[in-house]
């Protein structure tokens, strides 16, 4: 993966991809480590990887669908989705049989990293993530990564970042499959990449999709779903619409958005 980041903070440990926090050997720990590693694939492709015979592109959501589409000689973009966004998409990965490269295989964005172009910029916000140079609506921006944390571990880290006074970087990542619902805890707080200097707006020029890539740990990864002018603010939406403020860890949001709900959406680990 090529990314040369950059980043203004000298206590990061800087990841390129998600990794699981340290084995607590708690009950919580060893159930997370379960879920992950059952929802390891790869696909038995020999050429290109086709809706109706591709594992991986069928685990994404049923044969027949395409998350990602070409744009252009070698660049794929993901095709915009009219169900819920939390409905995993599932790359080809090293282990798969298909042949690599996005000439020959189009079901794998995520693993070559982030696109170049990003700048971290301060802002009323702190920091912030921006465009120098146009990103098209379905390009593939960059990961959010962290330390995936259980429940437990995230609400420690929650409250040693209020103590000390720093922003609270934790995102759950929801993932249907089916009717179960996977949610995943990644804190980019002291490991992490760029994607944590993303801020929240109610009205965001990009999105989140859970995708698996090359790993049984999800990835929560940043496309565009407007066009992005160059020195535009990168944002997402933090939570989702029914999550709502615990009293005392509001946050007022500074998105400017005519929309704007006033607050950050919160979420109880
Ligand atoms: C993932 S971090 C984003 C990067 C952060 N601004 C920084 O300086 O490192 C999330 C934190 O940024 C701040 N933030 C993000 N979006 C915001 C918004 N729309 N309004 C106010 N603060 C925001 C909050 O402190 C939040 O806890």
């Amino acid at each position: 993966m090529n990314d040369e980041y950059e980043h203004p903070d000298d206590k990061l440990l800087y990841v390129t991809e998600n990794i699981l926090q340290y084995c607590d050997n708690s009950e919580e720990f060893m159930r997370l480590r379960d879920v992950y590693n059952s929802l390891y694939q790869q696909c038995q492709c020999k050429d290109i990887c086709s809706p109706s015979t591709c594992e991986c592109i069928q685990r994404s959501r049923g044969a027949n669908y395409e998350a990602y589409q070409k744009d252009g000689e070698t660049k794929y973009k993901l095709i915009s989705r009219p169900e819920p966004e939390s409905y995993p998409i599932v790359e080809c990965n090293d282990s798969c049989d298909c042949a690599v490269g996005l000439s020959v295989c189009g079901n794998r964005i995520v693993h070559i990293g982030p696109i170049e172009g990003l700048d971290i910029r301060s802002c009323d916000k702190g920091y912030g993530l921006f465009a120098t140079s146009p990103i098209t609506a379905g390009t593939f921006v960059c990961e959010y990564a962290g330390e995936i944390l259980t429940a437990t571990e995230a609400s420690k880290s929650h409250d040693v970042n209020k103590r000390e006074g720093k922003p609270n970087y934790i995102m759950c990542l929801k993932e249907h499959y089916g009717s179960n619902t996977i949610v995943t805890i990644i804190d980019p707080s002291t490991i992490g990449n760029i994607g944590r200097y993303i801020n929240h707006s109610c009205d965001p020029n990009c999105h989140i999709v859970p995708v698996r890539s090359g790993s049984c740990i999800p990835k929560l990864c940043i496309f565009a779903c407007k066009d992005i002018s160059p020195d535009e603010e990168i944002t997402f939406q933090y939570g989702s619409d029914d999550e709502t403020e615990n009293e005392s860890d509001r946050v007022k949001c500074l998105c400017g958005a005519q929309n704007c709900r006033g607050f950050l959406p919160y979420h109880n680990y």
